[in-house]
């Protein structure tokens, strides 16, 4: 059985959050349009594509589509704030940390907490089996923490999502206010799948709570082993899939092997999830920035991780644990500039490993409304299962904004943002992580809605 206790500590540095979405429900029977021209109250649209029946994208001047679980709304008129159409998120932000078992899950939750970084972070743990073994490693003991919420006896990606639910929902009721962020520590056997859907799927959740991101630790040592493991067919290997799910991936324990080792299954990891940006580390120690506020699943933040897809190591010189034997240059992934000028159409297929890769299409041009919405409609409706994430910024005609997106699976969310620039190339990025993707007929797919 589930017991239940709770964990805070320190105090809350106020943070900013860039989307809003609204908690109240618009009721829709009819078109779910994923891409729409900018309405006046409406920015942001999310909705599962299994209920959708008519094309994603829509340019119409109706706003209130919206299907189970969210919508968006913008806080003022909408239309005066040229910078950024998407309003601003006050929802409690939470982090998935996840990662195959003795990967570091534990160790890095507890860097977390002794962390000197003025947050008070609520913690669930989910322990697989009936005795509470993490919950007694992880450092609240030590840092003044108050409680740990223990989900015990199932895996979270299953058995108890019921009870995620309703220990989130008790989190808010009863400590709102009381702490600012929530750290939830998986089993090393979850699929991070569904927990990922638990924030959009429960209205109760959903209107509090917002996914903040998705950590996977990697072992440095042993990761290779479990990912070459081939499981019987239709059995997902979890290993790859904490790693496609991720918007950060550490690789961890790099103490216990050599570079070359690392620098393979670095490349490995690539493969696999080209949006995660990655670092090296010894017992997780990251910096904190690293793992929380990162707004893995904000619209705001698509275009720091389509762009420059080719190289999201990070190697920042402020990271303490970062190994100075060898020397990248590059950090491409936060904050990259807007306007980023790219004159070459073409995809990415990093593996031909028929399992889980990441395609990515870049490509100049507008897109025909309609095309776009038949083709990305039609993509979700029959391969939802196989696209485990994907994110794009499109040029769509007619549309003065560029139109941005995320999704995971069925759930997909997409607004407007910030306008084109007068000079500024019309470059449409879509990367997409997911099983069996065929970068070509996708890249073809793609092409065939441009005008
Ligand atoms: N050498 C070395 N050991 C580490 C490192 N990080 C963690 N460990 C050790 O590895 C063991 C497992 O770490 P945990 O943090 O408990 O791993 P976990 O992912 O929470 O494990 P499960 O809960 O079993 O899935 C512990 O003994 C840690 O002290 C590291 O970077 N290097």
């Amino acid at each position: 059985m589930a017991t239940i206790s709770m964990d805070i500590v320190g105090i809350l540095k106020s943070t900013s959050f860039p989307l809003r979405l609204s908690s109240s429900t618009t009721t829709t029977t009819t078109s779910f349009p994923l891409l729409w021209r900018r309405s006046s109250s409406t920015s942001i649209r999310s909705f599962r594509s299994s209920v959708v029946r008519t094309p994603l994208l829509q340019v119409t001047n109706k706003t209130s589509i919206r299907s189970f679980t969210v919508s968006a709304t913008t806080t003022e008129s909408g239309s005066s704030d040229a910078l950024t159409k998407i309003p601003p998120d006050h929802r409690i932000p939470a982090t998935i940390i996840t990662g195959f078992l003795g990967s570091g899950k534990t160790t890095l939750l507890n860097h977390i907490l002794t962390a000197d970084h003025g947050k008070r972070i609520a913690v669930i743990e989910n322990e697989f089996g009936e005795v509470d073994i993490d919950g007694s490693l992880v450092a609240s003991k030590t840092t003044g923490a108050e409680d740990i919420v223990m989900l015990n006896n199932g895996c979270l990606c299953c058995t108890v999502r019921g009870d995620l639910v309703r220990m989130i929902a008790e989190l808010v009721n009863k400590k709102k206010g009381k702490f600012d962020h929530i750290v939830i520590e998986t089993t090393g056997l979850a699929n991070p799948a569904p927990i990922i859907q638990t924030f959009y799927a429960e209205d109760q959740v959903f209107n509090d709570v917002k996914l903040d991101g998705v950590i996977t630790l990697v072992d440095a040592k042993h990761a290779t082993l479990h990912l070459d493991e081939v499981k019987p067919k239709g059995v997902v290997n979890e290993a790859v899939e904490q790693i496609a799910y991720a918007d950060r991936i550490i690789v961890n324990k790099t103490d216990l092997v050599g570079e070359r080792e690392i620098d393979s299954l670095v490349q490995r990891i690539k493969s696999i999830n080209q949006m995660a940006s990655l670092k090296r580390a010894m017992f997780g120690n990251v910096d904190l920035d690293y793992v929380l506020g990162i707004g893995g699943f904000d619209l705001e933040r698509i275009e720091s991780v389509v762009t420059d897809e080719s190289s999201k190591e990070d190697h920042g010189s402020h990271d303490h644990n970062h190994n100075h034997e060898h020397d990248h240059d590059h950090d491409h992934h936060e904050g990259h500039g807007h306007g980023h000028e790219h004159e070459h159409h073409h995809t990415h297929d990093h593996t031909h490993d028929p399992g889980v890769t990441s395609v990515s299409v870049v490509c100049e041009g507008s897109l025909d409304l309609e095309k776009a919405n038949m083709w990305l409609g039609t993509l979700l409706m029959e391969r939802s299962d196989d696209i485990y994430r994907m994110k794009g910024l499109l040029s769509v005609q007619g549309m003065s904004e560029r139109f941005v997106f995320q999704g995971v699976h069925d759930i997909f969310q997409g607004s407007p943002d910030r306008p084109w620039g007068p000079d500024e190339s019309r470059i449409n990025k879509i990367v997409f992580i997911g099983k069996n993707l065929d970068a070509e007929a996708l890249e073809k797919g793609f092409k065939s809605c441009l005008l």
